[in-house]
């Protein structure tokens, strides 16, 4: 039985095909949503926002143009998404990317794990939970600081598996040596869910 997830992996996969391939970061999407509590049927989901790598101009991830569009919808600057994000009792807001979010990027520029927990600013509760397609690889960054990252700030992740492959060939069609990286990346998988 697929994850009810996988459908919104695939969505966010569709919008990385629109990012312009570079060899200098991978190419993601993102989308974000207001879910229901307790409805496993998921069908009053509310998509928010989407995002893809170079979305925006500048160095910009998914992640980060996901929040800027939104902000921009609710004309406010992005540093103050927090304080348009909905924040409605019985509904928790979800991201959806097809990579795990970056901890750390060699542009020094704010990582989408903190623009992640930003959410949370003033009081409000933010998103909850993260599912994505794949661990970053360790292309730029070596070991990925994401999943812990979140983990510390108290938001839960999920690695929705079944589509790395796409997510990869699609992630680094920019990169020069991108067959290497994708059997590395799918070695690397392979391997944790041996050890579970
Ligand atoms: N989750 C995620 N969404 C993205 O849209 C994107 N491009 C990355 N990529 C992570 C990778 O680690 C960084 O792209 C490199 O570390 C280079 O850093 P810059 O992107 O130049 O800031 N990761
Ligand atoms: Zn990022």
């Amino acid at each position: 039985m697929p994850s009810p997830h996988v459908p919104y992996i695939r969505q966010c996969l569709t919008l990385a095909e629109q990012s312009p391939p570079r060899p200098t970061n991978f190419r993601v999407g993102a989308l974000l949503l207001s879910r229901k509590d307790n409805d496993p049927s998921m069908s009053d989901d509310r998509v928010l926002s989407t995002g893809y790598t170079m979305e925006l101009s500048g160095n910009t991830h998914a992640e980060q143009c996901c929040f800027a569009n939104y902000a921009s919808a609710h004309n406010v600057p992005d540093e103050d998404v927090a304080s348009v994000l909905p924040a409605e009792p019985g509904r928790t807001l979800v991201m959806y990317v097809t990579m795990e979010p970056c901890g750390k990027r060699l542009s020094g520029n704010a990582p989408c794990v903190q623009r992640i927990i930003n959410t949370r600013a003033a009081g409000r509760p933010g998103i909850q939970k993260v599912f994505f397609g794949v661990k970053e690889p360790g292309t730029f960054v070596g070991q990925s600081e994401g999943c812990r990252l979140l983990t510390e700030a108290g938001i839960e992740w999920e690695h929705i598996s079944g589509l790395e492959k796409q997510i990869l060939t699609v992630a680094v069609a920019g990169h020069e040596n991108r067959e290497e990286e994708i059997r590395a990346a799918l070695g690397d998988t392979a391997a944790s869910e041996e050890t579970g």
